[in-house]
């Protein structure tokens, strides 16, 4: 894969012997007229896969996801499943869908195992609703958490259950919209490795923009920059694309490094006889020490460069 805009979008996934293609081509969308948020989106998917969909605030990836997910229409552009337009075959998809959106209301003096039920009705789960309610309580570690009334969870605690009512129907399409803001860095750990151990035959597409939550369990990564796509491939891709655009420069003064506008300090660490930058830009200050680019750096890399 690679940073083409111009290919079509495709989401192909198995279930048993059955392969489901979905064909994005052409995407767009604008609240209003004028303003477009999302542009000419194109791109491919494989499952079983876990896609991170990165980009800054304002970037289009709830947007896009809301799209997939068919709780709001684009503007131009079509979605296909197996070659019938999405609007044809919406249920297909809702049977297939597992979606927690950025924005999760629960029901908050119900119980887990009071939600739980009330979601897999909503789904339409028949005789297998309690098996499947009790796989997902297991998966998702709320066992002990079953009988409490979602009130009294904690944040990490209940975009856990936020996840478990997204597996309810065993979905081979889960799309989570930044679960992991607001996490104390240790949960936001646990929750991304429940995601990755509930991943198997799934494709995932997880948005955010903490990096390092595509970092650790992301084999491939979309970056969208004000509503079209930066960068569609493999994490080591991009970090590539950075090499020999990033290094870290000493200084003795407080107000930092005097840089080149094309360049930008990423983080500072503070030493003994002042502070350490590390620099991300095109052209480096001179007497910088190159080092190699982590994800971050390369992301940033790519952000300063689309201006
Ligand atoms: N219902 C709406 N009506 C008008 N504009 C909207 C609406 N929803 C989103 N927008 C605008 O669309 C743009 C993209 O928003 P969106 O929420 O998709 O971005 P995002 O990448 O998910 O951002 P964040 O990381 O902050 O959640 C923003 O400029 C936002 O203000």
């Amino acid at each position: 894969m690679s940073g083409n805009r111009n290919v079509s979008i495709y989401l192909i996934w198995r279930v048993g012997e059955k392969i489901m293609e979905i064909e994005i081509k052409d995407l767009s969308k604008a609240y209003r007229p004028e303003k477009p948020v999302l542009s000419g989106i194109n791109l491919e998917f494989r499952p079983p896969s876990i896609v991170g969909l990165i980009g800054p605030n304002g970037a289009g990836k709830t947007t896009f996801m809301k799209i997939l997910v068919r709780q709001i229409l684009a503007s131009t552009g079509s979605i296909k499943i197996d070659g019938t337009d999405i609007s044809k075959s919406e249920n297909d998809l809702k049977n297939h869908l597992g979606y927690l959106p950025q924005e999760f209301g629960l029901y908050e003096e119900l119980t887990v195992y009071q939600f739980l039920d009330y979601m897999a009705l909503l789904k339409g789960l028949g005789l297998e609703k309690e098996k499947r309610i009790k796989n997902c309580i297991e998966k998702t570690g709320l066992s002990e958490k079953k009988n409490s009334r979602i009130r009294t969870l904690s944040g990490g605690q209940k975009q856990r259950v936020g996840i478990a009512q997204a597996l309810l129907n065993d979905p081979e399409l889960l799309i989570v919209d930044e679960p992991t803001v607001g996490l104390d860095p240790a949960e936001r750990v646990r929750f991304r490795n429940l995601l990755a151990e509930n991943a198997n035959h799934r494709l995932v597409l997880l948005s955010t923009h903490i990096i390092e939550d595509v970092e650790s369990i992301c084999n491939r990564l979309i970056v969208l920059y004000r509503g079209e796509i930066l960068f569609d491939g493999n994490p080591v891709e991009l970090i590539k694309k950075a090499a020999g655009h990033v290094g870290v420069l000493d200084s003795d003064c407080e107000a930092g490094p005097d840089i080149e506008t094309d360049c930008i300090v990423t983080s500072r660490l503070i030493t003994e006889t002042g502070a350490q930058y590390r620099i991300v830009g095109d052209k480096l200050p001179s007497g910088i020490k190159p080092v190699i680019p982590s994800l971050e750096d390369a992301y940033m890399y790519l952000i300063t460069q689309s201006g």
